[in-house]
């Protein structure tokens, strides 16, 4: 969605890797913001986006306008249940079907041989995942839909375009968040109670200054159903506000 950070260019470079050709997409997706979020404030800024791809090395920028991919009478929705269910889909009701709609349109007009999305939204990439194998989408097909490790600020914050509303004291605060995970899973692997750790958790992040958990939840990494336990393929995913900004991260446990 553009305002690019080095997660984004961590993207491009994994591309190169792989693929002759890299093309990149900037599309600020009306259809998978809710009401009241933050649509208009989203940062904009193409020039700036396109001298970084240039840069990279990337081949073409795919930056289509909205009412070229929603013209007059569009009235298509593509919904992925299951893994969509709770966390982000939740919380954001209609958020999947958004992104699974334009993914869609996105993969249909640029027929990538492969695509690559990041870590941070790991129930994103899922509900992608699902949609092309369901789909029997071609281009890319399932298989060459590659998710890139989340890439951290110095004291581990997970890097987001969203980063930019914090204030520098909400900033500095925000490093609770990566850091009271590793806690939380760290007590979970050896054995404390998942709901009484993960209650702890929450505690902490609202006394370092986040206003609202949204979730704090072991998922199972595939299916992203719920646990409450670690069944060896379980992460931790959570949504958490401070200063009005919604953070998002998960990691292995
Ligand atoms: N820190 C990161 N590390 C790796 N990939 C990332 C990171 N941040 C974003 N991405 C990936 O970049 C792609 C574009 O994401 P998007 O434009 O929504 O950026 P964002 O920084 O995640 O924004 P926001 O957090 O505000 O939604 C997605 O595949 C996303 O997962
Ligand atoms: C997958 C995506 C491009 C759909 O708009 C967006 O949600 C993103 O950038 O993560
Ligand atoms: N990075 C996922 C896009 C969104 O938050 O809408």
């Amino acid at each position: 969605m553009g305002a690019l950070h080095d997660g984004h260019l961590t993207l491009m470079r994994a591309a190169a890797e792989k693929a002759d050709h890299v093309i990149a997409s900037i599309f600020v997706n009306p259809r998978q913001f809710g009401e009241g979020e933050d649509l208009d404030a989203y940062p904009r800024q193409l020039a700036e986006d396109s001298a970084k791809l240039e840069s990279e090395g990337v081949a073409l920028l795919w930056a289509p306008d909205v009412a070229a991919m929603y013209p007059a009478g569009y009235a298509t929705n593509i919904s992925v249940s299951g893994v969509s269910a709770g966390l982000c889909g939740g919380d954001r009701p209609g958020h999947f079907d958004g992104v699974a709609t334009v993914v869609c349109k996105l993969f249909n007009q640029v027929r990538p041989d492969m695509a690559l999305f990041g870590e941070k939204d790991w129930q994103q990439l899922a509900v992608i995942r699902r949609m092309a194998r369901d789909l029997d989408l071609a281009f890319p097909h399932v298989d060459a839909i590659h998710g890139v490790p989340t890439v951290r600020e110095a004291d581990g914050l997970a890097m987001s375009s969203r980063n930019a509303y914090l204030s520098a004291e909400h900033r500095a605060a925000a490093a609770t968040l990566p850091r009271a995970m590793d806690e939380a899973i760290a007590r979970i692997r050896d054995g404390q109670h998942v709901g009484r750790t993960l209650a702890a958790m929450e505690d902490e992040l609202l006394g370092a200054g986040f206003s609202r958990v949204d979730y704090a939840e072991l998922r199972d990494a595939d299916s992203i159903a719920s646990l409450d336990g670690d069944n060896g393929n379980a992460r931790l995913f959570v949504a958490a506000r401070i200063g009005g900004t919604r953070l998002i991260d998960n990691k292995p446990v």
